[in-house]
């Protein structure tokens, strides 16, 4: 669980269930059709009692004869029928609005997920999102549509029965009443634990579903490490501790039940004795008796059913509140208030004075970024060098603004970043990560997904280009060429050939600036040459910030950038800092030419028709 989720929102149940109201207004008629449906439902339930009555009175009547008996009989039936038909409307009343709330509250949520910044995405498990996302809302439905409707149908209707009864018979219904009233005492008290005990499994449900989540990502490595066991161990043990909750939340839904069930029971008891003694003693006919013992069967239903429903809305406000907590997450990445637009980009990259740490620092502790500046020309390709964990990658985030600077700048063109809208930004600098994510979609809409539309250039060449100078050609190999599925539920491929997906994707975005975080680690040395050739032509317009974790990654760019503790110490050719930098000298020699995944590229031949032509140069700004 987050830290996020530790903050159990205590507040209370109306305050709680109040937020969804603006989401009621739009469908405040049909659900209230679908109360007064419900209502009137349990209206015709309770008419059946005095119907009994009547009827009792009657037919004890001596000479009455049988007459008036089958008129009961048929109204007993239409109202019976009447019931059953009003309850089928209710259902129908509200199950669009319901959904529609339930679609809309998730599109949201997903909207909402999207815009946050990655460190809110760092902070919170997968499993926990997923679960708020499904579950929640699910739930959510389910009581909108069924619990919040019944728990005031239910309420009412018992108001309106104890008023019959005592209508009836005072003194029965006070019996009624004085089982009644502990019942209110008792569900008060379950309301408070019952509604820590489901959040707690709520919040284990979510820590469950990161788990599976987890594994089944990570079961090459579980395989092969052998941690499978571990695992499942692991697994078991969070499982068993949903069920313990489980169990003590059905457990104290059981008590409660038993209370709410036995206390009529004993009343009704109670009741009988006195209603007998009443009637023997003048003060009540029998067909009141009878009518009053008809509508406590009635009212029994819904009193029982208080306590479910009573659970099944602290669960409603423990759903809302678990969706909440992730709605009222702020987006610490957003837009400014007026964003200045910059036009055509030349792509200067700047950083100035910039400083980042981690939200997670602790307090005093030096920056990871403790004050960089370093200025990139406009086409120019720098490689940035450091030792591991020096804070390279941490770097590269600042630029499409994955993280923000914690003090300074970065700037493009002359303009601090943050005063640009995040899409304006993000469709001129494009990224590409050593570890690679591609959805489950072929691989033309994997690699054209930023692809912007770029005058006399079709998707087709814009795919073309941006294949070939990823040296992804081996996509036109795969059995449905570059419409075959990859990703998750598609073909698997090798950590280079996802690589080169994930370069292309970089490129076809075809941004005034790229940002490539080893991306070619995964390749082998010849494939990465051929790769690191075809991007020097590809790339001449475009500047590229690129960390290099091999020598030939760092040759193939104009100048380099050593990154030492926290700043850039060095900045030159390759050539010149080989020779008058000890450090980068050092860095160098620890940096391996072997490929972390070997991908030998031996599959990268080109179909006969592709590239056959004049290559185009991917070039900013500028149709090729
Ligand atoms: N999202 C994060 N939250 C908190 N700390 C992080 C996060 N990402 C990285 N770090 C920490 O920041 C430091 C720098 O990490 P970074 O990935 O930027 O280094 P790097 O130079 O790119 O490393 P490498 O060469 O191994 O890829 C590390 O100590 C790392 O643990």
């Amino acid at each position: 669980m987050t830290d996020a989720d530790t903050t159990a929102d205590n507040a209370t149940l109306l305050a709680s269930l109040g937020r969804l109201s603006p989401q009621l207004r739009t469908i405040f008629w049909p659900l209230m059709w679908g109360l007064l449906s419900a209502l009137a439902a349990s209206v015709v339930a309770l008419l059946v009692p005095q119907v009994y009555r009547v009827l009792v009175n009657s037919a004890l009547q001596p000479g009455n004869g049988t007459k008036g008996l089958w008129t009961g009989a048929a109204v007993v039936l239409g109202l019976g029928i009447l019931e059953a038909g009003l309850i089928a409307l209710r259902r129908q009343f509200v199950i669009v609005p319901a959904t529609t709330v339930e679609t809309r509250m998730r599109t949201g949520f997903y909207r909402h997920l999207q815009s946050l910044a990655v460190e809110f995405h760092d902070r919170w498990g997968s499993g926990q999102l997923l679960s708020r996302a499904m579950s929640d809302l699910n739930f959510m439905r389910r009581w909108l549509a069924f619990g919040a409707i019944m728990l005031v149908v239910t309420a009412l209707t018992v108001a309106i029965g104890v008023a019959l009864m005592f209508a009836m018979s005072w003194e029965l219904g006070l019996i009624f009443v004085a089982a009644a009233a502990p019942i209110v005492v008792f569900g008060f008290r379950f309301r408070q634990s019952y509604g820590l005990v489901s959040r707690r499994s709520q919040d284990q449900a979510g820590d469950l579903a990161t788990a599976v989540e987890e594994s089944v990502h990570g079961i090459r490595v579980l395989k092969a490490f052998g941690r499978g066991r571990e695992a499942l161990d692991a697994f078991a043990g969070q499982a068993q501790e949903l069920q313990a909750t489980e169990i003590h939340k059905a457990k104290s839904l059981a008590v409660f039940s038993l209370v709410v069930t036995l206390l009529p029971e004993l009343a009704l008891g109670a009741g009988l004795v006195v209603g007998i003694l009443l009637v023997s003693g003048g003060r009540l006919d029998v067909g009141a008796l009878v009518a009053f013992f008809a509508t406590a069967a009635v009212v029994a239903g819904p009193v029982e059913s208080m306590g479910p429903l009573m659970a099944m809305t602290l669960a409603a406000k423990t759903s809302l509140d678990r969706h909440f907590e992730v709605m009222d997450a702020v987006n610490t990445i957003a837009d400014p208030a007026a964003p200045v637009r910059l036009g055509a980009v030349r792509g200067a990259l700047e950083f100035h004075g910039v400083h980042f740490h981690y939200p997670d620092t602790p307090p005093g502790a030096k920056d990871l970024l403790d004050g960089i500046d370093l200025k990139l020309r406009p086409g120019e390709t720098m490689a940035l060098v450091g030792v591991t964990g020096c804070g390279k990658s941490s770097l590269l985030s600042l630029v499409p603004r994955l993280f923000d600077v914690t003090a300074g700048q970065v700037l493009l063109d002359g303009t601090d970043i943050r005063r640009l809208s995040l899409a304006e930004l993000r469709r001129h600098v494009s990224v590409a990560f050593e570890d690679t994510t591609l959805f489950s979609n072929s691989v033309r809409e994997n690699v054209l997904l930023g692809a912007a539309d770029h005058p006399g250039l079709s998707p087709e060449d814009v795919l073309a280009q941006a294949l070939d100078a990823a040296q992804a050609g081996f996509a036109y190999a795969l059995p449905d060429g570059v419409d075959t599925l990859i990703g998750e539920e598609g073909l698997s491929l090798s950590g280079g050939q996802r690589q080169r997906i994930a370069l292309a994707r970089a490129i076809a975005a075809r941004p005034a600036v790229l940002v490539l975080d080893d991306p070619l680690s995964a390749l082998d040395v010849n494939t990465e040459e051929r790769v690191s050739s075809r991007l020097r032509a590809v790339l001449a317009g475009t500047t590229t910030l690129i960390v290099a974790h091999r020598p030939s990654t760092v040759a193939m760019a104009d100048r380099a950038a050593l990154l030492q503790d926290g700043r850039i110490t060095a900045v030159g050719t390759h050539a010149e800092l080989l020779a008058g930098n000890e450090h980068y000298r050092y860095v160098l020699a620890s940096l391996t030419e072997e490929p972390r995944d070997l991908d030998t590229g031996l599959d990268d031949e080109l179909p006969e028709d592709f590239g056959t032509g004049p290559l185009q140069t991917v070039q900013k700004g500028a149709p090729a």
